[in-house]
């Protein structure tokens, strides 16, 4: 074996470990020659970006910046589309503009986007009208509709997935570096959306407020240029290994691995077994990795974990993204936060006010409440103020779009009004007034902090 071969192995040690949530592939065949077209595809991002990445979330640990993720629960290859993808970004630049303004930090600006494809799901099966299939685990896997032909898994999806990834990180990339997310346009992204809206009212204001600021820069001779460009970047679940894996590469500048599927993947909370094959892929790579945290997290799992996927404790290459709930966070977070200080680590803290709080309605349609998103969010600002630590920012499921699939927000959305737009293909999405209600009120929790 030559020396990158050796290398290149290591991203395959996982192979030997038991791998939670993985497909039921019916062809072992047809899943091998898919992994070898894979492996022959050019990677869809360069390592050095997961590196400005992996600085960039080292400062949010620090308490230097506050990191933005969000966008699907499951994207779908039919919303490959430029309406949809500029929406979602369009959105995400509104929260980070808020963010950055309002809350007074610099703003790390990361999409669930461009490869955010595989569900791990509760159940393996879905039973409908007496009728049991496999369950939908994303469209990677296998198709949303209720058909056994649908819902058979299909590795040919994993070369879809790839191609709906590129396209999408090329729009993206076009979009953030091209001029259109250049800050001068902050009224234009609102411009569909002002009149309507409790919340785009208040971002008008604000626009109004960051116009100002620039012009008052603008006199002062600084450069315009330089608000041309956005640094957004990608991430998604590292769910199913026999993809990521055929994305992992030797970086050729330091014979390092990166999984080159996105800058940035995270460990859900289903696979985040300490001796499972998604923390041993992980621990190969040199992507910034991040863990999903629930409630049952115990102090000795996430030092652990900390051993496993950040042993040289480099600030930025884990990130702890806790889901514990609301009404659980003030007693669960505490501790670990505290001990993990205690031990040294320098990681960054997310929250995740989504995954701990869904419920299904009477109308058995999965949604969350608004205010317990926020709550979950207040308590998480609470806990790292009783403890003098960094809240590093926010995870959360949202989409540019109207639809109506969690409750509540400024623009209220009652239980009754859920199917009329409710179209994630998994988890209830905020959209974009609550996603900007939500931006606001977090910039005042850290501006109060
Ligand atoms: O997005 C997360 C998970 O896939 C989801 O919460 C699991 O939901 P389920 O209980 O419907 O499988
Ligand atoms: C599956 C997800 O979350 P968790 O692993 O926290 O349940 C998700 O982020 O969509
Ligand atoms: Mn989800």
């Amino acid at each position: 074996m030559t020396v990158n071969a050796e290398i290149h192995a290591g991203g395959n040690t996982w192979r030997s470990l038991t791998a939670a949530q993985q497909p039921d592939w019916p062809d072992q065949e047809a899943l091998r020659d898919v992994i070898a077209e894979l492996e022959s595809y050019p990677p869809l991002v360069f390592a050095g970006e997961c590196d400005q990445l992996r600085q960039r979330l080292g400062a949010v640990a620090r308490g230097e910046a506050f990191l933005l993720q969000g966008g699907d629960c499951a994207e779908a290859f039919d919303a490959v589309g430029a309406d949809q993808i500029r929406n979602k970004l369009k959105t995400l630049l509104q929260m980070g503009a808020v963010l950055t303004y309002a809350g007074s930090v610099p703003v790390v600006k990361v999409g669930r986007i461009a490869g955010q494809y595989s569900k791990p799901r509760s159940k393996p099966t879905e039973t409908r009208d007496g009728v049991t299939l496999p369950t939908y685990r994303g469209d990677s896997v296998n198709g949303f509709a209720f058909t056994p032909e649908a819902r058979t898994p299909d590795p040919q999806r994993l070369k879809r997935m790839y191609h709906a990834s590129a396209s999408t990180l090329n729009l993206v990339r076009a979009f953030t570096t091209g001029g259109y997310a250049d800050l001068r346009q902050v009224h234009a992204w609102n411009q569909d959306f002002v009149k309507s809206s409790p919340s785009g009212q208040r971002y008008e204001q604000l626009a109004r407020e960051i116009d100002r600021a620039m012009n008052f820069m603008n006199a002062c001779g600084v450069d315009p240029e330089a608000l041309k460009a956005v640094e957004f970047y990608a991430s998604h679940e590292a769910l199913v290994l026999d993809y990521e894996s055929a994305l992992t590469r030797v970086d050729s500048r330091t014979g390092h691995l990166y999984d080159v599927s996105g800058h940035m993947v995270w460990i859900g909370e289903r696979t985040r077994q300490l001796d499972g094959a998604h923390i041993e892929f992980a621990s190969k790579i040199r992507n910034p990795i991040g863990v999903k945290l629930g409630p049952t997290t115990t102090v000795d799992e996430a030092l652990t974990l900390i051993d496993r996927l950040d042993p040289e404790r480099e600030p930025g290459r884990l990130t702890f993204i806790t889901r514990m709930g609301a009404g659980k966070i003030r007693e669960k977070l505490p501790e670990l936060v505290e001990k993990v200080t205690a031990s040294g680590a320098v990681v960054a803290w997310i929250s995740d006010p989504m995954h701990g709080n869904t419920f299904e309605a009477a109308s058995g349609h999965k949604t969350r409440r608004f205010d317990d998103v926020l709550d979950e969010v207040k308590g998480f600002f609470e806990v790292h103020k009783g403890l003098g630590t960094h809240p590093g920012g926010i995870h959360v499921e949202l989409t540019g779009d109207d639809v109506t699939e969690c409750v509540g927000g400024g623009d209220e959305i009652f239980v009754d009004d859920l199917h009329q737009r409710y179209e994630t293909a998994c988890d209830p999405r905020l959209n974009r007034s609550q996603s900007l209600d939500l931006a606001f009120l977090v910039a005042e929790m850290y501006r109060d902090q």
